[in-house]
């Protein structure tokens, strides 16, 4: 995961420990993408939506010129400066209705998940995929082994 890095950098984090996969959770735009996919892995792209209450076309608005450009998109809640791991959620109903309407390419959920609401997020939002920072820290910057394995459990039991 990468916030506002170049191209070049990131090409030397690849060259060094290898990735799957570039996520981008910055200010990062648009119009700047060739650069990141000239590096020849699947981008995913960080869009940051408020966490109120949405219309369909509003969350469209906001992802469809990354899913235009080629990526895959992660919907996270909008904290403003701060780029992530800040545990603020989404309105999930919001994201289901997008989702029904609008999405054709696979989707992350994060934002604000924790063991305690990833089933009900899951099960609420539709969503098929997710991510998590801060939820299964304890204490807070710390990742607890023990929140990280509710967590998948829970996640995996929402999908059956
Ligand atoms: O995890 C971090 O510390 C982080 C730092 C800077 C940008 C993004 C970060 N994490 C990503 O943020 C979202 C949501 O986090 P949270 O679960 O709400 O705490 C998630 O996609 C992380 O990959």
């Amino acid at each position: 995961m990468f916030v506002n890095k170049p191209a070049d950098q990131i090409r030397r984090v690849i060259d060094t420990v290898g990735l799957d996969a570039i996520q981008l959770h910055g200010d990062e735009l648009v119009t700047d993408i060739a650069g990141w996919v000239d590096l020849g892995l699947p981008l995913i792209r960080a869009v940051k939506i408020p966490g109120h209450k949405l219309t369909a076309r509003e969350i469209e608005d906001r992802v469809r010129p990354w899913t235009d450009a080629g990526c895959h998109v992660l919907l996270d809640a909008d904290a403003g400066s701060a780029h992530g791991g800040m545990g603020r959620s989404l309105d999930w109903d919001s994201l289901r209705g997008w989702s029904e309407q609008f999405a054709t390419v696979r989707w992350v959920l994060a934002g604000g998940l924790q063991p305690e609401n990833v089933a009900e997020a899951i099960r609420v939002s539709g969503a098929r995929s997710v991510d998590v920072a801060s939820g299964v820290e304890s204490p807070r910057g710390q990742k607890s082994a023990s929140r990280i394995t509710q967590f998948c459990e829970r996640a995996r039991n929402a999908w059956g």
